[in-house]
């Protein structure tokens, strides 16, 4: 018990202790308390008051509260458990549900007009589990889907906006740069009760077309003169030099025809139902612009995404290796192939609302490529998150927020809160605070396996608010939870040499990391 405390409960208890203040000498000097006198004050003090009884009391209190609080943690871990699990079924129905329904088009077009019975020979090739095990083992690219289709229909009608052709691909990884595409797998044996792993594939991922690509979907930024020439320049080429079919935004569209109606061949959607099956009519996505058009590219395709090629017309570049001058040779290259790509993996996020009736009841998920950010936003309380790791508690943040990211936004807003910066090729979820009122809150990085579950408590002062990619904020109440988990669809972005060259590049070029002028030789030695 402190001083102030003691005196507090003397003043309380009608006894006259005064332990703090100076007293005043005969002489009239001021004596101050020796630290002898006020031990023995406050012994005296003691024993006169039934200090013990009140301890009791609060020793008591305290456990109880302890148990209350144990309790209260254990139904919310319960419920963290519940929601994982819950996200997870949600994410299983949805891919079942996809998978459906292209069979159920596919059945359908196979029925209707020839211009769309072009769909009937575009077939989802879904590995089964002994598939992939004779393939390539439970692991790594063969356990996603992987896109090809059927001889092409050569008569499909070309009055038809939306192209209904698809080039069939093959993904295979090379061993140590070998790109012959055999498979390496990484296998641990226990012979003998000692585990060994064997040796590891550089798990390079090689694209190569089964058929030729047809049909390219440009996303250029807006408002940028010589994002806007380009992509004229690179639409001609395309068409002319190569047979390739181009797809637009509406707005570049509109856009092209103001400058010429030369530009009528380019295709685009008329409702956003269509954006919906882009993914099957797209062979490939070319970016122009910055990293933030390759997350906007990104954004359009809630499912599976064609490889992109990300074509830099921005400052930084993390995510943009290919440089505009030379987009002739290296669309070249890609519309050869094999290309290296990098796969780059999603979080899928889930608001569950307080007032939602049960687990299942999600809003919409959204795909992030960079992250999922809860922050303070407007409001200038601490943040107060709770956060859980499928059923297990990790912690309380207190702060001016949680950056949740994948390895690809590692160098992003998680690099700037003090994260460590992750190749993307690593399977892993990265769990960054922002601004911790804390002088121990460590980044951390999780397995790409686990469900993530953020919850603002209902003892919260305030509200927070998640953004997706640094856009489309939604408000989190007291009550309301953000459940994160990698999406099952990755964002294939073609490397210019190899995933792990590029990255190395972006970092040094781009963030100019670990640069300093080198120690002269001349000094001294060991
Ligand atoms: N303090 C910060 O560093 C901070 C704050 C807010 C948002 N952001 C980032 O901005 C992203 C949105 O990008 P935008 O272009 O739409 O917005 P923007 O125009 O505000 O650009 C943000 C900057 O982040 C860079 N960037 C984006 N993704 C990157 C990545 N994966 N690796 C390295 N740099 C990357 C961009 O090149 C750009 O320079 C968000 O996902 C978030 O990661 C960063
Ligand atoms: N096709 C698009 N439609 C709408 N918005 C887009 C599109 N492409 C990009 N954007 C948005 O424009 C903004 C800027 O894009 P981007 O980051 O590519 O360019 P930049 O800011 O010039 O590049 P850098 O950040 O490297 O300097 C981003 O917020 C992005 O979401």
């Amino acid at each position: 018990m402190s001083l102030d405390q003691v005196e507090k409960q003397a003043s309380d208890n009608k006894l006259s202790i005064d332990v703090s203040r100076p007293r005043v000498t005969e002489n009239g000097f001021l004596a101050p308390f020796t630290s002898f006198e006020s031990e023995k004050a406050i012994h005296e003090y003691i024993s006169q008051t039934p200090v013990r009884s009140t301890d009791d009391h609060l020793v008591e209190f305290s456990e109880a509260m302890r148990t209350v609080a144990k309790a209260l943690r254990r139904v919310a871990e319960g419920k963290a458990a519940a929601q994982a699990e819950a996200a997870e079924w949600k994410r299983k129905y949805e891919l079942e549900r996809a998978r459906n329904q292209r069979y159920k088009s596919e059945e359908v077009a196979s029925e209707g007009c020839s211009c769309c019975s072009a769909s009937s020979s575009r077939q989802l090739v879904v590995h089964t589990e002994t598939e992939q095990a004779k393939c390539c083992g439970n692991h790594g690219i063969c356990s996603h889907e992987v896109l090809a289709d059927e001889v092409a229909n050569p008569n499909s009608d070309p009055a038809c906006k939306m192209v209904a052709r698809k080039a069939s691909f093959k993904l295979s990884w090379g061993c140590n740069g070998n790109k012959s595409g055999q498979h390496k797998h990484e296998v641990v044996s226990f012979e003998k009760g000692d585990i060994t792993t064997a040796e590891r594939s550089s798990k390079q991922i090689l694209l190569k077309w089964e058929s030729p690509p047809k049909t390219v979907f440009i996303v250029a930024k807006p408002n940028s003169t010589s994002v806007h020439a380009l992509c004229v320049e690179m639409i001609r080429w395309l068409k002319e030099h190569k047979k390739i079919d181009v797809l637009v935004e509406p707005r570049v569209r509109e856009e092209l025809l103001k400058e010429s109606f030369y530009f009528d061949f380019v295709q685009t959607w008329q409702d956003d139902e269509e954006i919906k099956h882009l993914h099957t009519k797209v062979d490939l996505v070319i970016t122009l612009g910055g990293d933030g058009t390759v997350l906007w590219a990104a954004s359009l395709f809630k499912g599976p995404v064609p490889p992109v090629v990300p074509f830099s017309l921005g400052s930084l570049g993390f995510l943009t290796p290919f440089q505009s001058e030379h987009y002739r040779e290296s669309l070249e290259a890609i519309l050869k192939g094999p290309f290296s790509i990098t796969l780059r993996h999603r979080l899928q996020c889930h608001v569950v609302r307080d007032s939602a009736k049960d687990e299942l009841e999600f809003e919409e998920p959204i795909l992030v490529l960079n992250e999922v950010t809860i922050d303070r936003g407007i409001s200038s309380y601490l943040t107060y998150l709770e956060c859980y790791c499928d059923s297990s508690f990790v912690t309380c943040v207190q702060g001016d927020g949680l950056i949740i990211s994948t390895t690809s936004g590692s160098t992003a807003y998680s690099l700037a809160a003090g994260g460590s910066m992750v190749h993307p090729q690593v399977p892993a979820i990265l769990f960054t605070p922002i601004c911790p009122h804390s002088l121990s809150f460590r980044p951390l990085i999780l397995p790409e396996y686990v469900a993530l579950r953020v919850q603002v408590p209902f003892n919260s002062r305030g509200q927070a608010w998640a953004s997706f990619d640094g856009k489309d904020r939604k408000q989190l109440s007291a009550g309301d939870a953000l459940i994160c988990s990698m999406a099952p669809w990755p964002v294939p972005t073609a490397c210019l040499v190899d995933s792990t060259t590029d990255f190395l590049r972006s970092i040094h070029e781009g963030l100019h990391w670990n640069l300093r002028k080198t120690q002269s030789f001349d000094g001294p030695r060991d």
